[in-house]
């Protein structure tokens, strides 16, 4: 039986950073994948796909430059499900190679099969072909997890689906229902009613993407109503079946009924109210872990389990679920788990969000509600993007960058950005926030001209001008 330092178990964004990472600190490292590819959500089913597929409507639609160049500007008139599929494919086949290429270089060791724990540093894995036993001084679960599925909804793999099976549909609908305004529901609303589907959003509450900023999600929902999307909040769905319509010629449909007393029609459905654990088959009753009602894991500040050698990072482990985060957990318990402890500027606080909706989204820190409800004094400072040059080159006047600033101290307490390259501007916003610096900062600094950053300066003008504190 072989023994290892470290078992790692997953090969998403969590386990590859966790592995290599010990493997860098010359221990003695296995991953395991029970997929038949390698990356996990991340580069399979997740960020990589809809990100490429988004990239990809937003090129062949043209709708990125429609500022620039008219409403009726088109790259290509009928875009086709196997133009959208081709770029994903390639990013994909790309990020395999690389991961594969990663793990060999760092002479870990990759082995393909479920893994499921047999005793308390004992695991079996279940390959395609045979089962090995291995051994470890050290686990880290990075199992990920799958979209919710209720047994109640009638999935079908080509017009009630979830996340994951979108990416494989064969023909573009004309519409679409999509059930849970989180970020999955969002993003795929966006991408779908940029292509000309006719969507339809239901959100159990009263905004979409319940966690921005008030002003960003209210701007959030003028930008989804102009792309034609209807957005239904404050409703829940209660039920969904397929029906079959005959008039004249029978057509399938997918029909949702919501606990208003509302009837919606669509070609298709996508079901998107959050994702489940996995951890049910991972035999951890064996060591001694439990999850929760989610298949989720309980994890303390240095992300080990109630069992102090397995650490689980990702998704498996809750809030916030992002493959950004995911990656770091992972690194980390490992540092923990070999005695490396370092801290840093680590301060989950500071964690960023990116929806790449249409238009991007991206915060950091805290919203004004938050502000207003923990009785902090501040100022809001705004640069709207049709006063920045830059943003007029990039033909996106709409857009907007929000500075939460201390009234006393004009700490900077929250970024927030919705338009164009939302999901990189709000790094120097977290960089300066980490940094425990002021809007004075941005005064002070000169930016590249013509570029986004300048929204920066603009808002500490804006801000600190409504704090009295005259700027010309
Ligand atoms: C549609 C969508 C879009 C997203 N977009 C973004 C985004 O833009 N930005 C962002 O930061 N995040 C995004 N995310 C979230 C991101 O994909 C996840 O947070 C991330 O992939 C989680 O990483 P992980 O390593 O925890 O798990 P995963 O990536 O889920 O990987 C887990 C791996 O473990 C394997 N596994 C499970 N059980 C076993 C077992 N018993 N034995 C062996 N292997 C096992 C699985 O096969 C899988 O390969 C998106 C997610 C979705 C669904
Ligand atoms: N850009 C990104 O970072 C990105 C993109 C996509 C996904 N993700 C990750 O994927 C995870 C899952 O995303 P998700 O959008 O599936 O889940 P979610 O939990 O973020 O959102 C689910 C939404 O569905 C709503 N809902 C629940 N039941 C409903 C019902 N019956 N009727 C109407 N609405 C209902 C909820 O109120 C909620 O707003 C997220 O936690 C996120 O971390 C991240």
């Amino acid at each position: 039986m072989k023994h290892y330092d470290c078992v790692v178990i997953g090969t998403g964004p969590a386990g590859q950073k966790g592995a290599i990472q010990a493997a860098k600190l010359g221990k003695r490292v296995a991953i395991i994948e029970k997929n038949r590819v390698l990356g996990g959500a991340q580069i399979n089913t997740g960020t990589i796909p809809s990100k490429a597929l988004r990239e990809a409507v937003l090129h062949l639609t043209g709708a990125a430059q429609r500022g620039l160049f008219g409403a009726s500007y088109r790259v290509k008139k009928h875009i086709t499900i196997a133009d959208l599929g081709s770029v994903s494919q390639t990013v994909m086949r790309h990020e395999w190679d690389l991961i594969q290429n990663q793990f060999e270089r760092n002479h870990i060791d990759l082995l393909w099969g479920a893994a499921r724990f047999t005793g308390s540093h004992e695991l079996v894995v279940e390959g395609p072909e045979a089962a090995e036993q291995i051994t470890a001084d050290k686990f880290l679960v990075a199992v990920g997890t799958r979209p919710a599925r209720p047994a109640s909804i009638p999935f079908n793999e080509n017009t009630i689906l979830t996340s994951d099976e979108l990416l494989k549909l064969n023909h573009l609908p004309k519409s679409m229902i999509v059930v849970g305004g989180g970020v999955i529901g969002t993003e795929y609303a966006c991408i779908m009613a940029t292509l000309g589907v006719k969507v339809t959003l239901v959100e159990g509450r009263r905004q979409v993407l319940g966690f921005l900023d008030r002003e960003i999600g209210d701007a959030f929902h003028y930008f989804m109503r102009q792309r034609g999307i209807t957005l239904r909040l404050s409703e829940k769905v209660e039920s969904i079946a397929e029906i079959e319509i005959l008039n004249g010629k029978a057509r399938h449909l997918v029909e949702a009924k919501l606990e208003s007393g509302k009837t919606l029609r669509a070609e298709t459905l996508l079901y998107a109210v959050g994702r489940q654990g996995v951890c049910g088959s991972l035999g951890l009753d064996n060591v001694g872990i439990e999850f929760d009602d989610r298949e989720r894991l309980h994890v303390n500040d240095q992300y080990q389990t109630n069992i102090d050698y397995v650490y689980a990072a990702g998704d498996v482990i809750g809030f916030p679920a992002l493959a950004s985060t995911s990656m770091e957990q992972g690194r980390r318990a490992i540092c923990h788990a070999f005695g490396q402890c370092e801290v840093g500027n680590y301060n989950t606080e500071l964690f960023p969000f990116g929806i790449y909706a249409i238009p991007e989204i991206s915060m950091v820190g805290k919203t004004e509600e938050q502000l207003t409800q923990e009785g902090i004094p501040y100022e809001a400072g705004i640069a709207h993007y049709r006063e920045i040059a830059r943003a007029q080159l990039l033909g996106d006047t709409l857009g907007m960058l929000k500075l939460l600033i201390h009234s006393d101290t004009h700490k900077i307490l929250g970024v927030h950005v919705i338009g164009a390259g939302a999901t990189e501007l709000i790094h120097i916003g977290q960089a300066v926030m980490a940094l425990d610096g002021d809007a004075e900062f941005f005064i002070n600094n000169v930016f590249n001209f013509p570029t986004l950053a300048e929204c920066y300066k603009v808002a500490a003008y804006n801000g600190l001008n409504k704090l009295n504190l005259v700027y010309a």
